[in-house]
């Protein structure tokens, strides 16, 4: 694979959301960039309260069911978690779901339903990318409500005994989960196309368990009028 493949079409508007976003990072004094120049990938340390992160696995754990994989994928390992969908319209999940936003400077209606992810041991989210791939058989369905994922927003909710992190392997990060740290990268490259480099892995938990929420956003609004 060399540096020059591309995984998809350019975008003007893709371009846009990726110069905003970092625009608005890059002026947050507790949001620090990744010292790597193939993506763009961020972290905020205390994004979350002990308190709010308490009350969100809480959430998890009354709702959580087995996570799901867009395309049909013959690794039943693939994704082992379990997950939710948080209703953004709730009391529970509507500050964080707006504060996510706001950080980032997105529209609320172009972020897809949060989602709480929970991990035992020895479950895991192999590697993949969160962007949608051109001339898959659901790229079209998809497309049509909001359009390409741009950024990802991912949380971390507790401290895990041992393993858990997420891992870049090609942008070369690895991060070990923190309670309340918020983790948010673009999934583009800097001309909108999806950048191969933010391949990335939940590594299998080993000890404990590990809580999170996952945020996806639209290139387009994603709710439906
Ligand atoms: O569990 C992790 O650390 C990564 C989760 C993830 O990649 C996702 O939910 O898209
Ligand atoms: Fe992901």
């Amino acid at each position: 694979m060399t540096a020059t493949r591309k995984a998809g079409s350019p975008s003007p508007v893709r371009q846009r959301a990726g110069e905003d976003v970092a625009r608005r990072l890059a002026a947050h004094p507790a949001v620090k960039r990744a010292n790597i120049d193939t993506a763009q990938i961020y972290s905020y340390r205390d994004f979350l309260s002990a308190a709010q992160c308490a009350a969100l696995v809480r959430l998890i754990d009354a709702n959580r069911r087995p996570s799901t994989l867009l395309s049909e994928n013959p690794d039943t390992q693939f994704r082992t978690s379990e997950s939710c969908d948080m209703d953004r319209w709730s009391p529970d999940v509507r500050p964080t779901d707006e504060a996510i936003a706001e950080l980032l400077g997105i529209d609320p209606s172009n972020g897809e339903t949060m989602q709480g992810q929970r991990y035992a041991p020895g479950q895991q989210f192999r590697a993949h990318h969160d962007y949608f791939h051109e001339g898959e058989s659901y790229y079209e369905k998809v497309i049509e409500a909001g359009g390409q994922r741009t950024w990802t927003a991912m949380i971390y909710l507790n401290e895990v005994e041992e393993g858990g992190a997420t891992w870049f392997p090609q942008a070369g990060i690895r991060m070990a989960p923190r309670r309340g740290m918020l983790l948010a990268w673009n999934n583009m490259n800097p001309d909108g196309s999806p950048n191969l480099a933010t391949l990335h892995e939940g590594m299998p938990v080993v000890r404990g368990t590990k809580y999170i929420i996952t945020k996806w956003f639209r290139e387009r609004s994603w709710l439906r009028a």
